[in-house]
């Protein structure tokens, strides 16, 4: 009898499985439901790095233009300062010519404002829009080598928030950002200035009010963070339970879920509008407080100053002159708190894409792939080896306990047993979704982890029931499995599996949408398809999970002719579902709890008095 171990609490008091502990994170909180997932420290700012590294030049460009700009905004004062004081007193004299520079000079600071703006947009917006461009793609290219494992957990719609709402607060930093720290900077530095050259003392009383505004500003990024970080989960939950919703449309309409699922939306859309009203928050309390540091350091500032000029310490023009100034030095601190708005935005982020970018497969690729061993002429498939092969889902307990099985080639093995009983994850193992916990899975005597994915999946090939239709046409869905064939070749396969006068009968034949016309195309030719595409793979060793709906009769006929057609001349391990594929198969595997409870040749067992025995006469009953 076997033992199910899925469960069993002793694991951590020295139990039969004692690294277990080190395999069952769900003890703790669990980084993916709350959407952090563990980033190596200064991850973003190394992707933000490598992000920027191949623009260092547009980088600096845009940077020149911006403080060239500023210099022609700045230049606007002076001139109307050159035009009093010069201009105008030489007018008196009637003396056009610096007039006329001013004009002149005006004009072209106007003009050159204008022209370097426009510029700075130009470069900054390239620069912005080719970095989206390559993380967008280095998110949608990480997605797809990630291990199926990750994908249970981290779910569609986090992937296409982080792709879409996270890039987008990036892009707000990069088109904005730049241009605000410059012109904070450059005012800063500009005022502080003038500030020490008006009167030393006052000047440093200014830089030394720098200091509780720092202190602000430091509390002022921590919270936005958390604030923000907080948003961007919560805009991902929204869109994973968008797409769950909308992918599972079928299923909610049919249970009525419509009305639990507006309800369990409002709750999501609630959150977020609470936590992007935090966020809000924050920045609104960071403008009162900085206000009123900056008004109450301005007002001792004047005072200290009144009683130095009182005491002749100070001239009065001076004080006047830098109470003006004092009060232009704060005006960028709301500045500063829009730009660390969305500065805090985009590193928050930018935190979760790192996040997700740091993950590593876990099926990874072999950094030294080793090659299968050419196939005798004449021989059907590969030999598959388990060897001491122990399973457990990162998720959960053992589901497959230590065992050896080898799979003869060119032969045809069903696996059945009750639902959960580890005939999926036995066949995962096989087509190397995941890698086994302890042990080995060798095809033709190469582990699989030393195989490079493309030799893997010409040598394994794992046919799904849903058989999963892509956009495209039917020959494009065939197609996949290789590539380079050409029309013939796919017509010669879907005639071998007997699709092919459905096919021809669409509008466009082999050219036909599968998404305008998916509807067209019934759960039997879906599969058909899936075993024209699966035998124009030609793999070594094919996985059929066999669909459970039941076809009605021809259907059924028609799908099995194919499923003979396609598992001939290889080795084969069916999912089985149907009396008739256990039947024809060269040997039949019973799984209970993870073990292998029979073995034998579909006869033996029949004949024999074990749980194969019992299923097959119920089976054969309820067929009538
Ligand atoms: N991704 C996963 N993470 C954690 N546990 C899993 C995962 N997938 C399956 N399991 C668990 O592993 C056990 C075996 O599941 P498996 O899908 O292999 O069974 P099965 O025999 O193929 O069932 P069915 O006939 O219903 O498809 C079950 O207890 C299941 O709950």
């Amino acid at each position: 009898m076997t033992t199910t171990t899925a469960d069993a609490p002793t694991d951590d008091h020295g139990g039969p499985y004692p690294d277990r502990a080190a395999q069952a994170p769900e003890k703790q909180p669990d980084a993916f439901e709350q959407d952090v997932l563990p980033t190596p420290p200064g991850a973003s700012r190394t992707l933000l790095r490598s992000l920027l590294a191949p623009h260092k030049g547009r980088v600096w460009l845009s940077t020149v233009v911006v403080l060239l700009q500023q210099a022609a905004v700045q230049a606007g004062p002076l001139i109307v300062a050159y035009a009093l004081d010069h201009a105008v007193p030489a007018l008196r004299t009637g003396d056009y010519g610096p007039l006329i520079t001013v004009a002149v000079a005006a004009a072209v600071c106007a003009v050159a404002a204008g022209a370097l703006q426009f510029a700075f947009i130009l470069f900054s917006a390239r620069v912005s829009q080719d970095v989206l461009l390559d993380l967008r793609g280095r998110i949608f290219r990480h997605g797809q080598a990630l291990s199926l494992d990750f994908h249970e957990r981290y779910t569609s719609g986090r992937l296409i928030s982080r792709a879409t709402s996270d890039v987008e607060s990036l892009r707000e930093l990069l088109d904005e950002g730049l241009q605000e720290l410059i012109i904070i900077v450059l005012q800063t530095l500009y005022i502080t200035a003038t500030l020490i050259y008006l009167d030393w003392g006052l000047g440093t009383a200014a830089i030394l009010s720098a200091a509780p505004l720092y202190l602000l500003v430091r509390s002022f990024q921590r919270r936005s963070r958390r604030a923000y970080s907080a948003k961007s989960s919560a805009t991902a939950a929204v869109i994973v339970k968008f797409t769950e919703t909308l992918n599972g449309i079928r299923p909610v309409q049919a249970f009525r879920r419509e009305r639990p699922n507006d309800a369990a939306f409002a709750r999501l859309n609630h959150r977020h509008e609470r936590l992007n009203g935090d966020a809000i928050l924050e920045m609104a309390r960071y403008v009162v407080s900085s206000r009123l540091v900056a008004n109450i350091a301005v007002a001792a500032i004047v005072l200290w100053g009144a009683y130095r000029v009182a005491d002749g310490g100070l001239a009065l023009g001076v004080m006047a002159a830098a109470t003006l100034y004092l009060r232009r030095l704060y005006d960028p601190i709301d500045r500063l708190g829009m730009f660390l708005n969305s500065y805090e935005s985009a590193a928050a982020s930018l935190e979760k894409i790192a996040g997700l970018l740091a993950q590593q497969p876990t099926v990874p690729e072999p950094t030294a792939p080793l090659p299968l061993p050419a196939v005798a002429a004449g021989r059907p498939g590969r030999e598959a080896d388990f060897r001491g092969v122990r399973f457990a889902y990162r998720t959960g307990g053992e589901v497959l306990p230590r065992f050896d099985l080898t799979l003869a080639a060119g032969t045809t093995t069903a696996v059945v047993g009750a639902t959960g009983a580890g005939k999926s994850t036995l066949a995962k193992l096989l087509a190397r979704f995941y890698d086994p916990t302890e042990g080995r899975v060798l095809l033709d005597g190469v582990d699989l982890r030393d195989l490079s994915t493309a030799e893997l999946r010409r040598g394994v090939v794992m046919v799904t029931q849903e058989a999963f239709l892509f956009s495209g046409t039917v020959a494009d869905n065939i197609a996949i499995g290789r590539p380079d064939a050409t029309r013939a070749d796919i017509e010669r396969a879907a005639k071998a599996i007997g699709a092919h006068d459905f096919i021809a009968a669409l509008p466009d034949g082999y050219d036909t949408d599968v998404r305008k016309r998916g509807g067209r195309i019934s759960a039997g030719q879906r599969q058909l398809v899936g075993f024209a595409r699966a035998l124009l793979a030609d793999p070594s060793v094919l996985i059929l999970d066999e669909a459970t709906s039941s076809l009605d009769i021809p259907g059924e006929r028609a799908v099995q002719r194919a499923m003979d057609t396609v598992l001939r001349g290889r080795t084969a391990v069916v999912i089985a579902h149907r009396l008739s594929t256990v039947e024809t198969a060269d040997r039949v595997l019973v799984m209970s709890d993870g073990r292998v409870v029979e073995d034998g040749p579909p006869g033996e067992l029949i004949a024999g008095r074990g749980r194969f025995a019992q299923l097959h006469r119920a089976w054969r009953e309820s067929v009538g």
